[in-house]
């Protein structure tokens, strides 16, 4: 079954256009790491698969379900089975790190439950189970502030577990780690997604993890997909080439929407 379905996705920020016709297709389980330079559009493919930013063509296909017509509770439902984890963490720094995790139930239940410490007995044991599978249940009662940046992004992925979704986007996990601690989390961050067979598309800028964790890598260019294929199928100089040249969508001349020809 397919995750993810991307056909011939197209969006435009005024007349830069960003997404120029992506295709891409990956199946539920796969684990999968999307490469390419600053501002060649990776962040805004990703954000389009949960709507949180709408494309202009093309079709987006999630769990079978087309994004498109999405509204309402349809779009809720989306959201909570698409979990987001972010080089910043996006942690509420002065609240315990249990509570973070907790705000991971929230399309489950209304914003003032989550924060309720009277959260169901069986949501705060399931909070308190994520904590322990990512190595923090020690540090529950302190604020997330208190914690460093790496046991910070491992709050952000108990957080993200505590959703309970089925595909996970992670963009530059690991960005803002030193190497230990990014290697630390980005196996973390595997671990618990193959354990639960969930769907991973990740960003990274290292190409050796790249290589390494990416059982499939997807390079864009551009706005476009470059390169497809597993992980150690690709040499260091033919992910490198994704940098160089025309790699930024704002690198190529503008064209406003009117100007591109209708998709068949
Ligand atoms: N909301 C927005 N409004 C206008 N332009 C935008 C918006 N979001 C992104 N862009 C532009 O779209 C282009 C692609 O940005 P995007 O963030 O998708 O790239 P990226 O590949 O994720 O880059 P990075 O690796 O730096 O995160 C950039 O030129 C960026 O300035």
């Amino acid at each position: 079954m397919l995750a993810i379905e991307a056909k011939g996705v197209q969006k435009y920020f005024g007349a830069l256009h960003v997404l120029r016709g992506i295709d891409l297709s990956i199946r539920s389980g796969e684990g999968v790491v999307l490469l390419g330079a600053n501002g060649c559009g990776k962040s805004t493919f990703m954000r389009c698969l949960n709507r949180l930013e709408t494309h202009d063509r093309g079709t987006i296909t999630i769990e079978g379900q087309a994004t498109e017509t999405l509204h309402g509770k349809g779009l809720r439902d989306l959201r909570r089975h698409v979990g987001y984890v972010f080089q910043q963490f996006n942690l509420v720094p002065n609240i315990s790190v249990f509570q973070n995790v907790l705000f991971g139930a929230l399309g489950r239940r209304s914003w003032a439950g989550s924060l309720n410490l009277l959260a169901p007995a069986a949501e705060r044991d399931r909070a308190m189970a994520c904590l322990e599978r990512v190595g923090l249940a020690d540090k529950a009662a302190f604020r997330a502030s208190q914690l460093s940046g790496g046991q910070q992004q491992r709050v952000a992925i108990a957080r993200m577990l505590m959703q309970d979704p089925a595909i996970v986007i992670a963009d530059e996990p690991i960005a803002s780690l030193d190497p230990k601690a990014g290697r630390e989390v980005l196996e973390l961050l595997w671990e618990v997604v193959s354990e639960r067979g969930l769907t991973v598309l990740c960003t990274l800028h290292q190409l050796d993890l790249a290589i390494e964790f990416g059982q499939r890598i997807v390079g864009m260019k551009a706005g476009k997909v470059h390169l497809d294929g597993p992980g150690k199928s690709f040499s260091r100089d033919e992910l490198n080439e994704l940098y160089h040249g025309q790699a930024r969508v704002d690198a190529l001349p503008l064209r406003a929407p009117s100007l591109e020809p209708a998709e068949a």
